[in-house]
């Protein structure tokens, strides 16, 4: 959704789909929270009957652990799914062979997610168009960075099934002047589908080594969240659904932000209550930043959800912000020097975020409401010495 004015919030519980059984033609009651609509502009195209298809449109570390979810899915639920599951790679030669031959014979992403196994039923796949092709379900996973040029190939003429659902596990928001928008909105907006969002305190190696955790799925529909609670649930990979598409988006987005205020903390060699009350007035400042521009996100999204506030500890403690964060403060490296330094090819989004959403601010004159948003900025972008994080907040 764009932005929009503050609304109220109204709360209530969150669905477990753990013993889910799944229908295409399900059409009971919504059970999960109200929020806010598919847009006007996007009548919901009916779902193609029969097997869904699944594609995964990302094969990083994190687009290599839900398609590892959801291929093992495809396979249990055969009566719902094609067991065979398709996942974008771009290609790239490693150790002189290209990625895509190296997944399908050695069944690892020795790039991206080394050691472990993946399904035999997801295939690499090259080109956009070979993944998309009869696709019903489509994860988009790719950093943030890159999701433009997908769509731009997505959004042809003739490329994607008319009927198809989308999720977004992306993290990160789209910023234009005094606009801003989350990734599932702006899918929606560019190829038409409707698009859900799926966000968590799930750190990909231990999700793919399959550590037990929850996750949040916010979907504009029921059917939506029953289809992909089907898609992602499973013994160590909790789902819990909500209809707040926005809150789940933008927790995902946000505390990436916060996670790198965790990391100056940790790189000035402060101790936990510092950040402890980082996390605390962080939380605070990404629920009130999405109640105040995304009408019918949900205050409970942040303080009881996977999405929320368990993503922030998580991504606080263990992520990769929190790591290159500390790091920019031991170093005093720039973030792009570090980013190639410490993460081998994967893709830091704090900055990027930090940056989008001090621009959205300043846009709106609303800087001065997110104190710890903007120090987080300076320090990064504009040389504010780290230790004047917390003074003043
Ligand atoms: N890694 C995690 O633990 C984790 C967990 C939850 C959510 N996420 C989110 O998932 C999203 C994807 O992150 P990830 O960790 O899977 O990716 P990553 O950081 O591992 O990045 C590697 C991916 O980026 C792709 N890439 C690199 N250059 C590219 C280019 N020029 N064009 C297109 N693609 C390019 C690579 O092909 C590869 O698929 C991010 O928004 C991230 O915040 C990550
Ligand atoms: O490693 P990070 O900081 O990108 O965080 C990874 C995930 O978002 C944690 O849920």
């Amino acid at each position: 959704m764009s932005a929009q004015s503050t609304a109220p919030s109204t709360p209530d519980v969150a669905r477990d789909f753990s013993d889910l059984e799944i229908s295409s033609t399900v059409t009971s009651p919504a059970a999960t929270r109200p929020s806010s609509p598919i847009p006007a502009s996007l009548p919901p195209s009916p779902l193609p009957s029969g097997k869904h298809k699944i594609a995964v449109i990302g094969s990083g570390s994190w687009g290599s652990a839900l398609a590892k979810i959801a291929a093992e899915n495809a396979v249990k639920r055969n009566d719902e799914f094609h067991s065979e599951v398709r996942m974008w790679v771009r290609e790239k030669i490693v150790n002189g062979k290209p990625l895509t031959h190296v997944i399908n014979r050695t069944h690892l992403n020795s790039r991206y997610l080394p050691d472990i196994k993946l399904p035999r039923n997801l295939v690499a796949t090259p080109h956009l168009k070979d993944v998309v092709k009869d696709a019903t379900l489509i994860v988009f996973v790719v950093p943030h960075q890159f999701l433009h040029t997908v769509l731009g190939e997505l959004s042809r003429p003739g490329v994607l099934h008319p009927g198809a659902r989308a999720i977004s596990a992306i993290k990160g928001v789209e910023v234009n002047g005094t606009d801003i928008e989350t990734f599932a909105s702006l899918i929606e907006g560019r190829v038409g589908t409707p698009c859900s969002a799926l966000s968590g305190a799930n750190i990909a190696l231990e999700v793919a080594l399959g550590q037990f955790c929850e996750t949040t799925i916010g979907c504009p529909t029921h059917e939506d969240s029953l289809l992909w609670s089907a898609v992602f649930n499973a013994p160590t990979f909790r789902v819990s659904a909500v209809e707040d598409v926005n809150g789940v988006s933008l927790g995902g987005a946000l505390k990436n932000i916060v996670a790198l205020a965790a990391g100056f903390v940790d790189g000035l060699g402060l101790g936990g209550n510092t950040k402890a009350a980082i996390l605390r007035i962080g939380l605070g400042e990404m629920t009130e930043f999405c109640l105040e521009f995304f009408e019918g996100s949900q205050r409970e999204t942040f303080s009881n959800e996977s999405a929320g506030i368990a993503d922030l500890i998580t991504t606080c403690y263990g992520g990769r912000n929190r790591k290159c964060a500390e790091e920019f403060v031991k170093s005093g490296s720039t973030f792009d020097v570090i980013e190639k330094k410490l993460l081998n090819g994967q893709k830091l989004q704090g900055t990027a975020t930090a940056e989008e959403v001090h621009n959205f601010l300043r846009a709106r004159k609303r800087v001065h409401a997110y104190p710890l948003f903007e120090k987080v900025y300076q320090i990064a972008f504009e040389g504010l010495p780290p230790k004047s994080l917390v003074r003043g907040l």
